[in-house]
């Protein structure tokens, strides 16, 4: 599933009005249409006492005969409040006005300003909506009490679509108040107003939506939060713009599903093993981390890298771990890399290391392993002198962060996975949280990119980069994983997939959609309360 920007969204537009030759106003209509049909779908969907008498039902066994406007004896008793703005978002707002009352609801159109400013499609959606006979009213402060909003069953939200800068101006951000306040499922036209369809940030004055009807493609506002968090449901209609736009005009950015793994990542979720395939076939992840105080970390993350199906896992840990760790899991080979009194590391031990990765196909660096003196010159030493695909995480990021690594070091030649939480993410490249979390995608498809890595910005909806500037948004996982382990889990995993011969990119996103799914039936199969889950849980779903 595509996921575009406000200026994608106007150039796939454009490109299908040009070269198509299909009309703006066509696709306004199909836009409208389509949000009509998803407001009936949810008002016959939220009825309990469900009264579905489409003609002809009677005759079924003669062949069905379907009527398209989906009447519903309850829809006579529907009335729905459709505000509209002045552009085209509001024009759509006006097909949706016609078909509604053309299913037997009630409707009445709230301009926010004179429609008489309204122009081009919008205008002769205005006109059409007049000769049809549509009821409007244009907003006042009559309107700004609650209970002028009582007596509508659902309100539409046609105010501002993807043409829409900066917080709403009045008097749409009053509207939008109103609106919220009725306590009325509010449907929204392509996004909610007051949502920025790019970074997902919203503004003080935000519809708070039970459903986005997003057109043609998902808006990355809608998928990364806190935009997520006032789309409600969501769902795309396709309105006349192909699909094959979009490859055309090079969009790079999915929502992960199947499909996406299948099609564009050429991932096979079934990842049937080879018949004759041995140990060896599935790889040897070497995993370097663990610390006296977070010997779990490196437990964890060898422990998923074992039940994710790598042939062979080795974890090198500091000595004097050992005695409290052998015999945890029998499967996994331990090998104390480094004398370290107290189990911290040490500089020296990269060498031990480096002897150690000869044997192994993939490495993982970061779980559980502290800081300790001279730890930037270790990981370079390690990221230099190593031919492997790596996966760097937790403190592992920290000390490239402030070794400035990735603008010195020598890159390297095999795939490179760095999975930062948002504040790591905001060390690595030199910016705050805040500014990371408001722009996920950019930043992240940006510093992959930049520094040619493979990047996976954790969180809700945590977004996977390429270095070629591919995106995968993933849907996976719940809050419950928000827990201790959890990103040691991730880490096991992801390297786990490289040791199986997946590329960066088909790892992290594999990866991630995995370890999502993983805590979802985890959590769904001990108690069904997300918070109880536990890292060692979600290893064991998978
Ligand atoms: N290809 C498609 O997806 C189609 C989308 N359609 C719909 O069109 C809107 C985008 O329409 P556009 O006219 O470009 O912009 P808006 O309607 O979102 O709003 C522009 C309008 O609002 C004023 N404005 C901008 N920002 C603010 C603000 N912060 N406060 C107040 N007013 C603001 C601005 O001056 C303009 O007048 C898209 O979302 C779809 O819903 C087509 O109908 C079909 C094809
Ligand atoms: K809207």
């Amino acid at each position: 599933m595509y996921i575009v920007t406000a200026q994608e969204m106007r150039d796939l537009d454009q490109h299908t009005i040009q070269k198509l030759g299909i009309p703006a106003l066509s696709l306004m209509e199909s836009a409208g249409k389509a949000i009509a049909e998803e407001v009936i779908h949810w008002n016959n969907n939220s009825k309990q006492e469900q009264a579905d008498i489409p003609f002809g039902k009677s005759l079924s066994k003669v062949g069905q005969i379907r009527n398209d406007y989906t009447w519903n004896v309850q829809n006579h008793k529907q009335h729905w409040l459709i505000l509209v703005g002045k552009g085209n978002n509001g024009g759509d707002g006006l097909v949706v006005a016609r078909y509604l009352q053309d299913a037997g609801i009630q409707v009445t159109v709230l301009y926010a300003q004179d429609p008489a400013e309204l122009t081009g499609d919008a205008a002769t959606q205005r006109d059409a909506a007049q000769y049809s006979g549509i009821v409007s009213d244009i907003w006042s402060e009559q309107w700004e009490t609650e209970s002028r909003w009582q007596g509508y069953t659902g309100i539409v939200d046609a105010l501002l679509g993807t043409g829409s800068q900066g917080e709403p101006r009045a008097p749409y951000d009053a509207i939008i108040h109103a609106a919220n306040c009725s306590g009325k499922p509010i449907i929204a036209a392509d996004i909610p107003s007051g949502l920025n369809a790019d970074t997902g940030e919203v503004a003080d004055t935000c519809i708070q939506a039970s459903l986005s009807v997003s057109l043609a493609f998902l808006k990355r506002g809608l998928v990364q939060y806190p935009g997520a968090g006032v789309a409600g449901d969501v769902v795309v209609r396709n309105i006349g713009i192909p699909r094959f736009t979009a490859q055309k005009l090079a969009v790079d950015t999915h929502l992960v599903t199947e499909q996406v793994l299948e099609d564009i990542l050429e991932v096979d979720p079934e990842r049937a093993r080879a018949v004759d395939g041995h140990k060896g076939t599935y790889g040897h992840v070497l995993i370097i981390g663990g610390s006296m105080n977070m010997s779990g970390a490196g437990l964890l993350a060898s422990r998923a890298a074992l039940r994710i199906g790598s042939g062979l896992v080795t974890w090198a840990l500091p000595q004097a771990l050992l005695p409290h760790i052998a015999g945890h899991v029998p499967e996994l080979m331990l090998a104390p890399a480094v004398e370290g009194a107290e189990g911290k590391w040490e500089y020296k031990s990269a060498t031990s290391i480096l002897t150690l990765a000869e044997k192994c196909d993939v490495l993982a660096i970061g779980p559980g392993l502290g800081r300790f003196e001279q730890d930037g010159a270790w990981l370079q030493t390690l990221w230099e002198q190593t031919e492997q695909p790596l996966v760097l995480d937790a403190d592992g990021l920290n000390m490239i962060a402030e070794a400035d690594g990735l603008s010195t070091w020598q890159q390297r030649k095999a795939d490179t996975v760095l999975t930062p939480h948002p504040g790591e993410m905001a060390r690595l490249a030199g910016i705050s949280t805040p500014e990371v979390q408001r722009d996920r995608i950019g930043i992240a498809r940006e510093f992959a990119m930049k520094h040619h890595i493979t990047l996976v910005l954790k969180g809700a909806r945590t977004v996977i980069a390429s270095p070629e500037g591919q995106v995968f948004v993933n849907t996976t996982g719940h809050p419950g994983m928000a827990t201790g382990g959890s990103g040691d889990a991730l880490t096991g995993i992801i390297v786990g997939l490289l040791a199986q011969g997946l590329s960066g990119i088909q790892a992290a996103t594999f990866g991630v959609h995995l370890h999502g799914h993983a805590g979802e039936v985890a959590a769904y199969q001990r108690t069904g309360n997300p918070a109880s889950l536990l890292a060692g849980d979600l290893i064991e779903s998978l």
